[in-house]
């Protein structure tokens, strides 16, 4: 049996996940927590991979090897590979006004124009003109930018000199200065951020490209749609720390608005995307508040009527990347004596977090996403409420893939790709999934439309 390993560092943690290069069949699996925060230092990402990797049986016997990762990081690197300073991740929103200041000075069409995307905090580009004028000394010593995904496929390849750095397409197009329709860096666009091009940008590989034992890799996104086999038609929903829809496309999306992100695959074709920044933390802050585990939020939200009898959650709790309000905070509508109960609170929290996601699924959609499955994934989706009432939030069925690692599955099945030398991926077995459906509630949008936007700043 030929072994292939896949790698998801994605915000809250790493998981390492073995199959069988050509059945796909799962062999071993192992993972590990990441440290809390928007800053992390890459050093913790690497020992939550050792971990995962020796609990995953170590990676010795496997042939090939991918990494996916969280997208946008801002990996600073000196002339001589050390970090510069602690990664800025996708969510931390310090960069939101130099996302402000990169619009003005350019205007969001030709932004849009460039490489698909208006900025906004989480993209690479802002953090980079956040480090110029916030901390010109750690930016003098930067000599190379890369992201979570580069850096780790560097230092397990080795960690030689920093020119050996690579990305991929999807990775690559999350980073505000590369375009995915064009296939190339905007230097001028990177240096208009940061003052100067750093010496090194990692090389854009093809997706199917096998370097040593390491396949490309990519965003973690773009990996999903790789481990669930989405097809045209396909939109996956996840429900991580970012919650986010997206679809695979054969063409570049160009959203003037900037509510979707014209990412590429990692299959040679595009990806749009809609990322809200709170998902799955709206549900944890939901129990702790309750003082409930999670299963017994989830009990919860399902013993109380569909609209929370009035009660609307909004749930800005980290601010707000789509619609784009760094600064805002989360808020609870419609309180009154008769309504403020333990089951409302939980119903408001899992239906504010999808209404958010169906806004995301709309905005696909509005730029000509063919919307005829709904695939729910990521940690979140492991909540029975929130399987229960996405179907009647998103007034439509919702396929429930069987619970697994499909950021970390579809890294594999790219090791696997490029182990073999293919044109594409291989074909593993099916999806075990099933669909649950339920009554549509379109009042609750409703609602949650005329609260979405009285919320106060931080
Ligand atoms: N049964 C559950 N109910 C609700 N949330 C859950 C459940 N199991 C895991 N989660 C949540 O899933 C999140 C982690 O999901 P994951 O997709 O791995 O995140 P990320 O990829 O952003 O690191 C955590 O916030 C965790 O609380
Ligand atoms: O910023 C984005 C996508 O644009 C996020 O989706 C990150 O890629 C983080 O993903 P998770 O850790 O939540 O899976």
């Amino acid at each position: 049996m030929t072994l292939v390993a896949g790698i998801d560092s994605s915000t809250q943690s790493c998981k390492v996940v073995v199959r069988d290069a050509e059945s796909g069949v799962l062999v071993r699996e192992g993972r590990a927590p990441h440290p809390p925060g928007t800053e992390v230092d890459p050093g913790a990402w690497w020992d939550a991979l050792g971990v995962a990797s020796r609990a995953a049986g170590g990676l010795d016997d496997v042939a090939a090897v991918s990494v996916a990762a969280q997208q946008h990081g801002l990996v600073c690197l000196d002339g001589s590979g050390v970090v510069v300073r602690p990664a800025l991740l996708w969510n931390d929103t310090r960069s939101a006004g130099a996302a402000r200041d990169l619009v003005a000075e350019l205007g969001a069409a030709a932004w849009v124009a460039a490489v698909g995307n208006v900025p906004v905090a989480s993209l690479t580009v802002a953090k980079l003109r956040w480090l110029a004028e916030h901390e010109p000394g750690n930016a003098d010593r930067t000599a190379a930018v890369c992201l979570p995904h580069d850096w780790l496929t560097w230092r397990l390849s080795g960690g030689r000199g920093v020119e050996s750095l690579t990305t991929d397409r999807s990775d690559a197009s999350g980073t505000g200065y590369w375009s995915a329709a064009g296939g190339e860096y905007r230097l001028e666009l990177l240096e208009r951020a940061f003052g100067r091009v750093p010496t090194v940008v990692p090389s854009v590989l093809g997706p199917g490209a096998l370097s040593g034992r390491f396949g490309a890799g990519c965003g973690d996104n773009a990996a999903a749609a790789l481990g669930v086999q989405a097809r045209p038609g396909d939109v996956v929903v996840s429900v991580g720390t970012s919650g986010t829809a997206f679809a695979r496309a054969s063409r570049p999306v160009a959203d003037p608005t900037g509510t979707v992100n014209g990412f590429a695959d990692a299959e040679g074709g595009h990806l749009p995307l809609v990322c809200t920044l709170n998902a799955s933390r709206v549900l944890d802050a939901a129990a702790a508040l309750l003082g409930v585990d999670l299963a017994e939020l989830s009990r919860l939200a399902s013993s109380a009527p569909a609209g929370a009898d009035g009660l609307v959650l909004v749930p800005y709790l980290e601010g707000e990347r789509t619609p784009d309000k760094p600064d805002s905070t989360g808020a609870v509508h419609g309180l009154r004596l008769d309504n403020a109960t333990p089951g409302n609170f939980a119903r408001a929290a899992v239906e504010g977090l999808l209404c958010g996601l169906a806004d995301a699924i709309d905005a696909l959609a509005a730029v000509g996403t063919p919307v005829e499955r709904v695939l729910l994934i990521g940690g979140g989706a492991r909540s029975a409420a929130v399987r229960e009432i996405a179907p009647a939030v998103f007034g439509r069925p919702v396929v429930l893939p069987a619970t697994g690692e499909y950021v970390a599955d579809g890294a594999a099945r790219q090791a696997a790709w490029a182990l073999a030398g293919a044109d594409a991926p291989p074909h593993w077995a099916e999806l075990r999934s099933t669909v649950v459906e339920a009554d549509p509630t379109p009042w609750v949008r409703e609602r949650y439309a005329t609260a979405r936007d009285l919320t106060v700043n931080r």
